[in-house]
């Protein structure tokens, strides 16, 4: 019987997240009538063990991804549940997204000492991000709001926000509810007020590229519309040359009509202080060209200038 062995990282997400994963394969395994058992193996990447530096110092966003990828290529582990956000344009020759499972809660949320939507916070109110998309679409509905960076794990930003005197801080939904913290939500940020992160939201799967077992294991998992949506907002992400320290951001959604798919993808690209906003909603049954027009109506537009000025003072979600 095949032993598929699981990669993680520690962090409280990392982990239930995984297992959650690890759950779901079990149930389809034994319905589908695929023998195997699961082994989960835990790694410190450079991301965890530098995490009070400011990420973009030390080389940006692969850092969390990247050990985990050499143990799988190395066959220490068959298998890796990343956030499809953490995930770079590129994977290494010989790895794939194996499958993207459904999609939970793409928005950000306000994490507040009491129940506060994003125009009740007070004036000038400390809000904790890290993130150059979250400064940037937030100082643009809110100028007068200040913004401070904010690294770590969720457990650690959520105990930031009492020891550093923030007001609020701006997470992932889904982070908060995967690992059960949902009732310290204090107000949802609408996509329309705030473009989520390219991914945000999905799981990716990663697997190698010629292991058919777990290629046909991990079939059962996917998401066909989340996965679809993921290709649109990557395809955005890669015309822009893939550079997560960066203020943009992509949503997109699938439509089954009778005749077939359509997609709707929303991209956004803004200065770090919020001066300069651009967005565009297109339509199409095409992920990938959906990706690249998005991003090419918005480089018409300046994007391209923002984003250089932006990586300049590059920070990271
Ligand atoms: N930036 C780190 C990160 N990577 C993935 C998530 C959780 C949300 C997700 O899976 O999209 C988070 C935390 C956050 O942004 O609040």
């Amino acid at each position: 019987m095949r032993t598929i062995v699981v990669g993680t990282r520690q962090s409280a997400l990392a982990l239930t997240q995984t297992n959650q994963v690890i759950d779901e394969l079990k149930e389809l395994s034994r319905q589908n009538g695929i023998e195997c058992e699961f082994e989960l193996r835990k790694i410190v990447t450079k991301g965890d063990r530098i995490l009070d530096v400011t990420l973009s110092k030390v080389g940006g966003k692969g850092l969390f991804v990247k050990e985990i990828e050499q143990a799988m290529m190395d066959k220490e582990i068959d298998i890796a549940v990343h956030s499809m956000k953490d995930m770079p344009f590129e994977l290494p020759e010989g790895l794939m997204v194996g499958a993207v499972p459904k999609r939970q809660d793409p928005r950000d949320v306000l994490i507040t000492k009491g129940e506060k939507a994003l125009d009740e916070l007070p004036q000038g109110a400390l809000v904790g991000t890290s993130s150059l998309r979250r400064s940037s679409q937030l100082q643009h509905s809110r100028p007068d709001l200040r913004i401070q960076p904010v690294r770590g794990n969720i457990d650690s930003r959520l105990r930031k926000l009492e020891s550093e005197g923030f007001d609020a801080i701006v997470l992932a939904a889904a982070g908060m509810h995967r690992i059960g913290w949902q009732d310290r939500i204090s107000a949802y940020v609408p996509p329309e007020v705030c473009v989520p992160a390219v991914g945000q939201g999905a799981l990716c799967i990663e697997c190698r590229a010629d292991d058919e077992f777990v290629l046909n294991l991990l079939s059962k998992i996917q998401d066909d519309d989340t996965a679809l949506a993921v290709r649109a907002e990557r395809s955005f992400l890669g015309r822009l040359n893939g550079g997560c320290q960066v203020p943009l951001g992509a949503y997109a959604t699938v439509e089954r009509t009778g005749g077939g798919t359509e997609l709707s993808l929303t991209a956004m690209v803004g200065s770090p202080d919020g001066a300069e906003l651009l967005k565009e909603t297109l339509r199409g049954s095409d992920p990938e060209a959906l990706g690249r027009e998005a991003a090419e109506k918005l480089i018409a537009r300046g994007a391209d200038r923002i984003l250089a000025e932006a990586y300049e003072s590059g920070q990271i979600e």
